[in-house]
């Protein structure tokens, strides 16, 4: 289940509801999906084949056409991120910097774990969102927020995009951020 850390405050927030609630404050929105879906060869597995790739879409293509016609996704994509992953540190490099996307776009963790660290309101700053299996997030238009990957280094999520074009940022220079 996703836990919520405060960075100003290190307050933790965690329990469903809670977690939910909190978000939901951000327009962020807060979800779950069921890990059982996905078949066994495709859990925990960090270097997924096209095949797999599309096989993972497949086991979620309910849950995705609902997300698409109730928030109006029109394309998704599965992404990896481990060490077998050749272009790692550059794509890292990218998703580390503060950035923001000019549409909605969700984040759905099938395997390992990630962080995304979103821009709340003044009082509250910055804010980690840990995810694992089965959590669901929205990343809202033009709120500011980066992605970073836990001590284990691998993920393996879901995306969802409104754009045809899928992931663009634009990076944005925050001197309000502190680490
Ligand atoms: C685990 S999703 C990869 C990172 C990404 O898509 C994003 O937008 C980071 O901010
Ligand atoms: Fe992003
Ligand atoms: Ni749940």
């Amino acid at each position: 289940m996703a836990e919520i850390r405060i960075r100003k405050t290190n307050e933790i927030i965690s329990g469903e509801e809670k977690v939910r609630d909190f978000l939901n404050k951000y327009e962020v929105i807060y979800e779950h999906w069921d890990t059982e879906k996905l078949p066994h060869e495709l859990r925990e597995n960090f270097s997924l084949t096209d095949e797999q790739k599309a096989a993972v879409l497949e086991a979620y293509q309910s849950e995705i056409q609902d997300l698409a016609a109730r928030r109006g996704y029109r394309t998704w994509d599965v992404i990896t991120l481990s060490e077998a992953t050749p272009n790692i540190e550059e794509l890292l490099a990218k998703f580390e910097q503060i950035h923001t996307h000019s549409e909605d776009e969700i984040r759905a963790i099938v395997s390992g774990a990630g962080t995304f660290i979103i821009k709340g309101d003044e009082q509250t700053g910055y804010f980690d969102v840990n995810l694992v299996p089965g959590d669901l997030i929205s990343v809202p238009e033009n709120t500011p927020h980066f992605f970073t990957l836990t001590d284990e280094r691998k993920v393996v999520a879901v995306r969802l995009f409104v754009e045809e074009d899928g992931w663009i940022a634009h990076p944005y220079e925050d001197p309000a951020f502190q680490k």
